[in-house]
């Protein structure tokens, strides 16, 4: 597969500009209102540690529903397999992420898949730690060793904007610990799931977190295993059955790259054998996805042949 050029992105995303005004940026985070439609990025760090990027650079943002998968990384090197998975499903949910209608219909009532909502729920319940702030720390630390940089934290503001108003996440929290799925106390669950969700990093930083998931689960300078290679694996199918939300499949059809969305507007996509691709672009279609983020991962799978299918 052909290396990524930079002018390459930056002619991928001057094509996406136009797109720029259409869909909506999320505001039921009522902190996440305040990104500006403007900031459009994109980077590819290739597995030879070759990082190239477009658009706004130093743009940081918050990675949402990104965090799922490495929670998800973290839970399964905690508490193993067996464990994470008699706790959460492996199937697609096909509805929105935040839906409670399912939990109520499987028999047993457990999430159906770690990258909604009431999954994602379930696995942070499952991280090793005493406290949210330890359970956070742990997170941030693993993502340091990914990212190799150890000043990434989480937005404080955007954190406690989603604490305050996480009702369905409480919701959907207490329904499960009803039915003995997660324990503990919800304000606890809530506090470190918020954090997790307002961990921030700039578009860079995002690429690298997919490479090392490409590169399963390897460091890609020093070579040494962050993440063992078959949890690197399940990271990647997930993202791959569940990653970007009901549009999992029609993405996969698209552009046929494991990928995971977050409600910010960034995409981080790990493709094997190649590097880490994030796009970032607040607005949102109606799925839930960044409008041209998804437009640049198209022209980049298309052009390159990136599909992994
Ligand atoms: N899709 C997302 O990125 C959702 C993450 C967000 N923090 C939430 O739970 O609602």
């Amino acid at each position: 597969m052909k290396k990524v050029t930079e002018s390459m992105l930056h002619e991928w995303i001057q094509q996406a500009e136009p797109y720029k005004s259409l869909g909506t940026v999320a505001d039921y985070i009522p902190a996440l209102q305040k990104q500006k439609r403007e900031d459009i990025a994109v980077s590819v760090y290739h597995l030879d540690n070759d990082c190239v990027g477009a658009g706004n650079l130093e743009n940081t943002f918050t990675i949402q529903s990104i965090s799922k998968v490495l929670a998800l990384a973290l839970a399964l090197m905690d508490q193993g397999e067996d464990y994470v998975f008699a706790r959460v499903g492996m199937e697609p949910s096909g509805d929105p992420f935040h839906s409670i209608a399912k939990l109520e219909r499987t028999n047993p009532s457990k999430p159906l898949n770690p990258m909604i909502n009431a999954g994602a729920l379930a696995v942070t319940n499952m991280i090793m730690g005493s406290t949210p702030d330890e359970k956070v720390g742990r997170l941030l630390t693993l993502i340091h060793e990914m990212t190799n940089d150890q000043s990434i934290g989480y937005d404080e503001e955007v954190a406690h904007s989603e604490f305050e108003t996480a009702f369905l996440n409480r919701s959907l929290s207490y329904f499960m610990k009803q039915h003995g799925v997660i324990e503990g106390s919800i304000e606890e669950l809530l506090d470190a799931y918020t954090k997790q969700c307002a961990i921030e990093m700039n578009i860079k930083q995002l690429a690298r977190v997919g490479a090392v998931l490409a590169n399963e689960g390897r460091d890609l300078e020093s070579g040494r295993q962050i993440i063992p290679v078959q949890l690197a694996r399940i990271c990647k199918t997930f993202m791959v059955t569940c990653g970007m939300y009901d549009a999992s499949g029609s993405f996969a059809i698209r552009v046929g790259i494991p990928a995971k969305s977050g409600v910010s507007g960034a995409i981080v996509g790990a493709l094997k054998g190649y590097g880490g691709i994030a796009v970032f672009g607040p607005a949102l279609d109606e799925r839930g996805n960044s409008v041209v983020g998804m437009q640049v991962l198209e022209t980049m799978a298309s052009r390159l042949e990136l599909s992994i299918f």
